[in-house]
């Protein structure tokens, strides 16, 4: 089984890539930031961990963790998200090499793992490639404030909180460039792939 991670900032288009592959080449797909919400649902060790260090004040009206008011934390403060990092992250990567296991008992051909921090927690450990999914900041900026609403300065707090563009090149095998057309980018990946 090849593991490919596909990396790449905010809003870069890494799950509309995803979603692709799945559908063209049957790729099982596993996206961290949707482990990463199920290890934090309300009564895991995540969750109580992360309660103990940021308070009550960040549960909503049904004691689940409120999304925003923790990003708004984290996302201004660089010591807060690495300590949600500290708690997250080891687990996260656990549970992927967990599912990794379970699909090379299927003898899936390829497995997609996608996530903004694989190159910042390794996951060249545990990926045969690792894919950079690269497009300029400005127009990562507008297709984030049409499609989620994000707001200027969020958009450069996250932008601040992850790589620049030369240490994803640097630690990437290939890099597919999302700036324009996606049926543009199709092309990209459909080379990549019978290259494979
Ligand atoms: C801060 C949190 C609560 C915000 O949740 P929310 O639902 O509003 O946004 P979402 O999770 O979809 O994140 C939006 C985008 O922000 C970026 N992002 C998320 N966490 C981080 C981080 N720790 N460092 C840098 N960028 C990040 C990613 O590009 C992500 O796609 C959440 O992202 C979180 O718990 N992050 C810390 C754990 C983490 O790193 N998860 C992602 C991979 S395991
Ligand atoms: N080539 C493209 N042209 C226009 N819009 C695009 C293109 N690729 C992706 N998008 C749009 O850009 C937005 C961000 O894409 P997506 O959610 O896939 O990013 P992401 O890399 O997964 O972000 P995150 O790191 O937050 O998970 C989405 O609304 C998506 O539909």
């Amino acid at each position: 089984m090849k593991i490919i991670g596909i990396t790449g900032g905010v809003g870069a288009g890494k799950t509309q890539i995803l979603e692709y592959l799945n559908n063209k080449y049957g790729a099982t797909i596993c996206m961290a930031d949707e482990v990463g919400k199920k290890l934090q649902k309300k009564g895991t060790e995540c969750f109580d961990e992360i309660v103990a260090h940021f308070g009550e004040e960040i549960l909503d009206e049904k004691g689940e963790l409120d999304r925003t008011k923790l990003s708004d934390i984290v996302f201004a403060d660089r010591v807060e998200l690495s300590v949600l990092n500290g708690i997250v992250h080891p687990k996260v990567k656990e549970e992927i090499q967990k599912k990794i296991a379970r699909e090379e008992r299927k003898s899936t051909n390829l497995m997609l793992i996608e996530g903004a921090l694989l190159i910042e927690d390794h996951y060249e450990e545990i990926c045969d490639e690792l894919w950079y999914v690269y497009v300029e900041d400005s127009i990562r900026r507008k297709r984030l404030k049409y499609a989620r609403g994000y707001e200027d300065c969020k958009v450069d707090q996250i932008f601040e909180a992850q790589l620049p563009k030369d240490l994803f090149m640097r630690h990437c095998d290939r890099v597919i460039d999302n700036s324009g057309q996606f049926e543009e980018t199709k092309i990209q990946l459909n080379k990549i792939i019978e290259d494979l």
